[in-house]
């Protein structure tokens, strides 16, 4: 019989639960045109445009998808595109889903190189082998180089006669479902939560598969220049291989020095797949209206521990939880602690609601996402122009004084600023407060070409999302949505705010043990000044940061696991040196 073969093109939808494919083959499901779908064939594939696979034992790497020899380094800066964490947190979640695919009677094909070649290839091998391909479907981005993928395999498999397909799933509310075109998205995202703020705007979650159609033997498909079948290499293996080009040339910023035990005191200690995010999810909403999750407006503001805040954002980036998942869930905490729908459970939607503002920003802004003027030059071209002029670029990263390599190797001498930097640099993580007040840092006292700092982050965070990323970094630099020059924040009295008795920055920067609390917060200014191990000035020194230098003992109190304060009104943003409380990214 003639095989009638689906193949599954995943990205960073590396889950069976709500997934757009995989559900449709639930029991549930009415699975209506599938039934003559015989086998189903997942595919992973590591890309080459976005990590480095030189590393791969006998790979042909070839070139990028323009034909150019970039690689996997960002743009501007030329860091390695994915770093070290989020190597490890992939690699772990592409295995994780091969072995859950496996339990329900599939199997997972993982490849390196360009998607767009591969798939041509595998459909070419299997029509030769006499198999029929019911389609390739996959789900979509909406991010520029993703799109651009997507155009490359239509292109591709255009002579094959394969249908292709492809599915929203990234948001919470799908594009398709939004109440106006995205031309019309507003610029400043209060006015797009208003528009879109209604359960009724998505839906519920879709079941995972008890049982998936037959992983169909694949014919032999030789490597070549932008194809590596991956084959049965042990996890272990692959990852050694894709890490090994990082450690031969970590690049030319120095280390951030460890002196920590980072592991042990991570605030993001997952290691990746959709077993274990199922797990954190778990966790987070159990015990309805004492859980983490109901809890979450009043602790989201921490930095310090792995429950201030859920840490969905590595499974959300790479697609282990579905957004509808956590949403169902944080809807039902409230019901549950009769919060008259305004509990931890709304805040946790209202980020969702971010999430997906930036994901539509990007659809809306494409490539402006990532230019310097950003997206403000489409709004105000003049604004634009004029800001271009004033950033900063370091004359080379070499350079271990420069303000930008003081800020990426947390050596500022502000210790709110390095205690955040260190925590990313050795763990791939940091707190929506810390991203806040690096990049406030970064843009706003030193000036600095803002997409360095997001290529850092790019290059570093396990939760890296183009539009999250890019759309968060133009917000603060003040060249995105809602562009106001004011966008500041005081990282002494953000420190103090958020971080009262220091433990946070005692626990991060072990040099600032031995001053009192108040003390750590600027160390230049102690009686005894800045401890050996600590630079003894800060890169830069604002005059707002001198109000904030005595030790006031009466500031707000500190909030479970010692992650520091909450504002007064509960928001999450604030203490920026002329936005006061303002939820600085609704945050
Ligand atoms: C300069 C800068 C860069 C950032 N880069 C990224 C990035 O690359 N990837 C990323 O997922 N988030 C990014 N964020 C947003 C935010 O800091 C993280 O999503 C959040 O800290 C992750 O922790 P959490 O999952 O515990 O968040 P929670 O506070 O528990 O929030 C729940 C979820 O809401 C979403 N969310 C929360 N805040 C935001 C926000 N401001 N923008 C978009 N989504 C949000 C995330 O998916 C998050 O998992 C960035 C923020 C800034 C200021």
């Amino acid at each position: 019989m003639t095989r009638n073969i689906l193949i599954a093109f995943l990205r960073n939808d590396l889950r069976l639960t709500d997934h757009p494919i995989f559900s449709q083959f639930a029991s549930s499901s009415s699975q209506r045109g599938l039934e003559n779908v015989t086998h189903i064939l997942p595919v992973y594939v590591f890309d080459q445009q976005y990590i480095e696979v030189g590393g791969l034992n006998g790979i042909k790497k070839g070139k990028g998808p323009g034909g150019d020899q970039h690689g996997a380094r960002t743009r501007v800066a030329g860091f390695w595109r994915t770093g070290k964490p989020r190597v490890q947190f992939m690699t772990r979640s592409v295995y994780d889903l091969q072995s859950r695919l496996q339990s329900i009677g599939s199997d997972l094909s993982i490849w390196s190189g360009h998607p767009h070649l591969i798939l041509h290839k595998i459909v070419k091998a299997l029509q030769k082998n006499g198999d029929n391909i019911h389609g390739v479907w996959y789900g979509e981005e909406p991010h520029t180089e993703e799109k651009a993928t997507e155009k490359r395999i239509k292109k591709a498999l255009a002579e094959t006669q394969v249908p292709v397909r492809s599915f929203q799933h990234r948001s919470l509310i799908l594009p398709k479902d939004l109440p106006f075109p995205l031309k019309d998205l507003p610029d400043v995202f209060t006015q797009f939560r208003k528009r879109v703020e209604a359960p009724d705007m998505y839906n519920d979650p879709l079941p995972a598969p008890e049982k998936l159609k037959p992983f169909p033997e694949l014919p032999l498909i030789e490597n070549e220049e932008g194809v590596y079948n991956v084959g049965k290499q042990a996890e272990q293996e692959v990852l050694q291989q894709l890490l090994s080009p990082l450690e031969k040339d970590p690049g030319p910023i120095k280390p951030v020095k460890d002196d920590v035990n980072a592991d042990k005191i991570s605030a993001l200690p997952f290691k990746g797949g959709e077993t274990e995010a199922l797990k954190r999810l778990e966790h987070y909403f159990t015990g309805d209206a004492n859980s983490h999750a109901a809890n979450y407006k009043e602790t989201r503001n921490g930095m310090l521990g792995v429950d201030y805040s859920s840490k969905f954002s590595a499974a959300l980036a790479h697609g282990l939880l579905s957004p509808r998942t956590i949403a169902k869930r944080a809807e039902e905490v409230d019901k549950k602690s009769n919060s008259s729908g305004r509990g931890g459970g709304y805040w946790i939607i209202f980020e969702l609601l971010w999430r997906d503002y930036f994901f539509f920003v990007s659809e809306k802004y494409g490539s402006q996402l990532y230019t310097l003027k950003g997206i403000e030059e489409s709004f105000d071209s003049k604004a634009a122009q004029e800001k271009a002029k004033s950033w900063n670029a370091p004359d080379s990263f070499e350079n271990e004084k420069d303000p930008f390599v003081r800020w990426a190797t947390a050596e500022t001498g502000v210790p709110l600023i390095d205690a955040n930097m260190k925590e990313l640099a050795l763990t791939g993580f940091m707190s929506n407060r810390g991203r806040q007040n690096v990049a406030s840092l970064l843009t706003k006292d030193l000036y600095y070409d803002w997409r360095l700092g997001a290529e850092w982050f790019e290059s570093l965070l396990v939760d890296y999302d183009p539009s999250s990323n890019y759309g968060n970094w133009q917000y603060v630099a003040g060249v995105g949505n809602d562009p106001r020059a004011s966008r500041q924040f005081n990282p002494i009295k953000q420190g103090k705010d958020y971080d009262r008795e220091a433990k946070y920055l005692k626990t991060w920067l072990p040099a600032l043990e031995q001053l009192s609390n108040n003390d750590a917060h600027h160390p230049w200014v102690s009686p005894s000044g800045s401890p050996d191990g600590y630079p003894a000035k800060p890169v830069c020194e604002s005059p707002a940061w001198k109000g904030h230098y005595g030790n006031n003992a009466n500031r707000r109190g500190g909030i479970r696991g010692g992650g520091g304060g909450r504002s007064k009104r509960g928001g999450r943003g604030g203490g920026g040196q002329s936005n006061g409380q303002r939820r600085n990214n609704g945050n």
